[in-house]
């Protein structure tokens, strides 16, 4: 990489004006495009329509883009390599920068834009990976990827992409049994342990979970117009109508458990990948699997999450009441909840979640509607194939 000085490949900037409080415009116009014309950078502004709109963009776009790009990389090796026999020398990968002003949810839909473009083609291959950069200006509501990384607004997340620092971006994978159209790949022979027969559903980057935070989740779009409030608003109403979501969740391969006497993680090694390492019998009043320390400014539910590291961050809560639920929630802001009895905390590879009843997963801000029994179970992972960790994020 780094055979064309970045500033002569055009930035893609997308634009969500929906996102959090509608700032995502005027601060384009009043910040990005000024600083943007200052650093000399060409850009492609795509903005949002509707919801999908950026998922449907990348996932029509991606491969001629990067056509264009690799094209661009070609022509400037042969020129500087002066190619006696005029063969084309491919590069094996290519950089795409991307820049997002909105939140998660804009995030989610780019990746399973790209990753639905290229998975199978040429485009995500052994010969071929593009590296998907991403400038997060944190204009949604949540943000919980810029703040995880400890970005504080738009100024500094234009500082940290002019630096040009990235740090990879590791995605998840949701699969269920069944296939249907809206299955991300036909492959059911992903590369990881003990997952034959899942099929592919939805790449996810920030979190997913099940029960009391799901709920929130569901009612706080009702709220949006309270900016972040929303989702304490949603919560204080299904902590008054506190539900326990009956489900066991089945954890597979290595595991790092947290101990709260010694305040540190402890392994645990998994001897055969085919049988869970530990089960949680449920049923949930909270859980949450992450890969972001914080859900927002302020709410750090899965303090030992890493974006960038190989562990996905299980915090899963038990049958408990009002009383429990709100200490734990009092002990987020710091992290110091992972200390309480009620709550287990784990580092975790893959899971399985089979619910007794049909129910509803929350995925990145969207939702999936779950069966009953082992045919209607969700399986979570890291994911592991090159082809899917194509994306880095500028911290
Ligand atoms: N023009 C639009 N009108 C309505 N919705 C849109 C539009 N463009 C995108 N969307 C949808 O807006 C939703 C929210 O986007 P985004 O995640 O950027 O903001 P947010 O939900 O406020 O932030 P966060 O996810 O960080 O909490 C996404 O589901 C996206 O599909």
């Amino acid at each position: 990489m780094g055979i064309l000085p970045s500033s002569q490949f055009p930035l893609l900037v997308v634009l969500n004006p929906h996102s959090g409080t509608k700032q995502s415009l005027d601060q384009f116009n009043t910040v990005i495009q000024p600083a943007l014309a200052k650093a000399n950078r060409n850009y492609t502004l795509i903005e949002s329509t509707t919801q999908g709109h950026a998922q449907d963009y990348f996932l029509t776009n991606i491969k001629p883009i990067l056509t264009d790009l690799v094209q661009s990389l070609t022509t400037t090796i042969t020129s500087f390599a002066h190619d006696a026999s005029n063969n084309s020398i491919l590069p094996s990968s290519a950089t795409l920068q991307v820049m997002v002003l909105g939140g998660d949810g804009t995030v989610h839909e780019i990746v399973n834009g790209v990753l639905r473009g290229v998975e199978g083609t040429p485009f995500a291959s052994e010969q071929f990976r593009p590296r998907i950069e991403f400038a997060l200006i944190p204009m949604g509501t949540g943000n919980a990827i810029a703040t995880s990384l400890g970005i504080t607004g738009v100024q500094d997340a234009l500082d940290r992409f002019l630096a040009g620092r990235a740090v990879p971006l590791r995605v998840m994978t949701v699969s269920t049994r069944f296939k249907d159209a809206n299955a991300v790949s036909d492959s059911s022979n992903n590369s990881n342990n003990n997952n034959k027969g899942w099929v592919p559903r939805v790449y996810t980057v920030v979190v997913n979970s099940f029960g009391l935070h799901c709920a929130t989740v569901y009612d706080s779009d009702a709220f949006r117009h309270l900016g972040n409030e929303r989702f304490r608003m949603a919560a204080m109403k299904n902590v008054e109508n506190l539900k326990q979501y009956k489900g066991q969740i089945s954890i597979y391969g290595d595991v790092q458990t947290y101990d709260r006497t010694a305040k540190s993680l402890a392994a645990i090694s998994s001897l055969d990948a085919t049988k869970p390492t530990t089960v949680l019998p449920g049923p949930f009043t909270y859980m949450l699997l992450t890969k972001q320390a914080f859900l927002e400014p302020g709410f750090r539910p899965t303090p030992l999450a890493g974006t960038s590291d190989e562990w996905m961050d299980l915090l899963a809560v038990q049958n408990v009441g009002q009383a429990e639920i709100m200490a734990m929630f009092d002990g987020t802001s710091t992290g110091e909840h992972i200390g309480l009895e009620t709550v287990e905390y784990l580092k975790v590879k893959a899971l399985e979640l089979e619910t007794p009843e049909k129910g509803r997963l929350c995925i990145d801000g969207e939702f999936m509607d779950t069966e009953a029994g082992a045919e209607g179970a969700v399986r979570i992972e890291m994911e592991e194939k090159k082809d899917v960790q194509l994306f880095y994020v500028y911290a």
